[in-house]
């Protein structure tokens, strides 16, 4: 089985066209003002029209309003919302659209205790945790905290980057990775050759098992 790759925090349209062409499988808009890599909703309107059919668009938020959320959806075509702040299971559900849940692991028994209060989302999204901020943070944390046993698909996350994916892939066995800091140039700047080689990174290694 192949690991799907999620790129996030894309701000430019070149950026967009260069994690496709590389072969993302997902894109990631931030709708969280705080991050650097925040997108407006005009904005992510015109960066979602670029992106073709089979390439889905993520819609990464982090404790917002319904009211917000439901703007967002009126005026850019999201395939997939994003939940990763301290959302409830019943508000992460509540758009009509499919959802995956970020948790920021810390402990033993967390993810185990995730997949119980998610079992409706889409997907499961491990991120390191931070005191400070939600993610983004670049990151990991100790991947010997994510069971065998997974009623949900999961998606690891936090300080990825092509010096690290393939040991991760290998060792976890995720449905996807999904990365930010560690294929940028600058925050909310990606760079495209990072992009490629990490993207090719995971191939090899799916490759190869
Ligand atoms: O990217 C951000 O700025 C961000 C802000 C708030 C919540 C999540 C955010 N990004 C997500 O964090 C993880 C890990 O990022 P990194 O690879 O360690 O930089 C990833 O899921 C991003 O989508």
């Amino acid at each position: 089985m192949s690991t799907r790759v999620k790129i996030c925090g894309l701000t430019r349209p070149e950026d967009i066209d260069g994690a496709v062409q590389s072969g993302a499988d997902a894109l990631g808009l931030v709708f969280y003002e705080p991050s650097p890599r925040s997108v407006t909703v005009e904005r992510a309107a015109e960066l979602a029209k670029r992106v073709p059919a089979f390439v889905s668009v993520v819609g990464l938020f982090v404790n917002p309003t319904q009211q917000f959320v439901d703007r967002v959806l009126e005026q850019v075509p999201l395939d997939l919302l994003q939940f990763h702040g301290d959302e409830e299971a019943g508000f992460c559900a509540g758009f009509g659209r499919r959802w995956i849940k970020a948790i920021r692991v810390r402990e033993a028994g967390q993810i185990e205790a995730a997949f119980d209060e998610f079992r409706n989302a889409s997907g499961l999204l491990v991120d390191a945790w931070d005191p400070d901020r939600y993610g983004g943070t670049g990151k990991s944390f100790n991947w010997d905290l994510i069971p065998d046993h997974r009623p949900l698909p999961i998606v690891l996350a936090g300080g990825l980057s092509s010096d690290n994916v393939s040991a991760a892939v290998e060792q976890v066995k995720p449905w996807a990775v999904d990365v930010s800091g560690g294929v940028e140039q600058a925050k909310g700047i990606k760079d495209i050759q990072k992009i490629s080689h990490f993207i090719k990174e995971v191939h090899r290694v799916c490759k190869t098992d």
